[in-house]
């Protein structure tokens, strides 16, 4: 099993350089850095990255084929490669709604977006000038005047049809979930698109990118994930509830608690509104033994690669410390 860690760039950069070289220290293999136009860029924050580590693999966790052209995505992972003496990775999704709203971009075809972004991305890659009369971009002999070296391309993916393209085009998928029963149901749209690239399951690797919260106090490690799981529930699918028999009126009340949260402040009420069984479902909480066993669950589930995830844990360091002292190495 492989280990990542997200970060969300919403600190200074000396800040993440300095839990990064931790998880670095623990042994994490990669750090996915996710990308949202409100927060810090999430390539100067790679850079830094880059050039303060020796080993973690790096990049976007997730970018997406909207708010920059693949051409400047290309070169950015490329750059981000070069500094890091071959250690970048580039994840891309097909964005965020709600953010992409703020800024005025339309949300329409990502699927077809992402399959010409990532077939421009692989062409750039390989150093011939490319050609493309896609529907989306038009690229008319474009070419990188630098070796980008080779550079795997993780595609994130919740849905069917882009579950099946991660599969076809991608090295790997980060699909948003922590509950073996969401990766069993993943598997037939992995493997359909496995299949239809004719690759085998050995070389993929499929990322449980999920929130996780671990502490040697069961309630602490629970309770300091409620927060996180209110915002999942409140943008998870009804097919996400129904599949692990979360009742509406439930959902509902975390919905409204969040409401109230942003007009009124109340917080305490919105950890009040998350059952355990959303706990259970939407994230990986608990003692270094309740992760454990969720990841051998994840394991069996086909699962080659679990990112901890928002909120980590009570204690940010004290928690990359455990997952490095008492999970990674078990
Ligand atoms: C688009 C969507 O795909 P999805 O698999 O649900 O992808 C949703 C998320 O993965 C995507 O929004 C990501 O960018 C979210 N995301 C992040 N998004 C960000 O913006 N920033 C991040 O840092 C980020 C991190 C992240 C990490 C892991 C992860 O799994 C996702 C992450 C979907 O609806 N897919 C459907 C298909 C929809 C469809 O058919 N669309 C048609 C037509 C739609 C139209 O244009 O009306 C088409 O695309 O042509 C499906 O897969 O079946």
């Amino acid at each position: 099993m492989k280990f990542g860690i997200e970060f969300v760039p919403n600190m200074k950069y000396y800040e993440l350089e300095y839990y990064v070289k931790l998880a670095e220290d623990n042994k994490f293999d990669f750090v996915w850095i996710t990308d949202h136009y409100n927060n810090r860029n999430v390539y100067s924050m790679l850079t830094i990255l880059a050039l303060k580590t020796n080993t973690i693999k790096l990049g976007p966790g997730v970018t997406n084929p909207y708010h920059i052209s693949p051409a400047v995505t290309a070169s950015a992972i490329a750059t981000i490669n070069e500094i890091s003496n071959g250690r970048a990775v580039l994840g891309i999704g097909a964005g965020d709604k709600v953010t992409f709203e703020r800024i005025g971009i339309d949300w329409v075809k990502p699927l077809k977006r992402m399959r010409e972004a990532v077939e421009i991305i692989r062409a750039l890659h390989a150093g011939k000038p490319v050609k493309y009369d896609g529907e989306i971009f038009k690229f008319n002999g474009a070419r990188m005047d630098f070796k980008a070296g080779s550079i795997p391309i993780y595609i994130g993916a919740q849905g069917p049809k882009m579950l099946q393209l991660a599969a076809e085009l991608g090295d790997g998928v980060l699909i948003n979930a922590s509950h073996p029963k969401d990766f069993e149901v993943a598997k037939e749209n992995i493997d359909a698109g496995l299949s239809k690239a004719g690759k085998s399951r050995d070389a993929f690797d499929t990322v449980a990118y999920a929130s996780m919260s671990v502490d040697k106090d069961r309630d602490k490690a629970r309770n300091a994930a409620k927060i996180v799981v209110a915002f999942i529930v409140a943008g998870s699918p009804e097919v996400i509830f129904e599949r692990h028999g979360i009742a509406a009126e439930d959902v509902q009340k975390v919905r409204d608690a969040l409401n109230a949260a942003f007009t009124k402040g109340d917080w305490p009420g919105v950890s009040k509104a998350v059952t355990d069984e959303m706990i259970d479902t939407f994230s990986i909480s608990g003692t270094p033994d309740d992760v454990i066993e969720r990841i051998n669950e994840l394991s069996k589930a086909g699962v080659t690669q679990v990112v901890a995830g928002s909120p980590i844990g009570p204690d940010k360091k004290k928690s990359i410390g455990l997952i490095g002292k008492e999970i990674i190495p078990k």
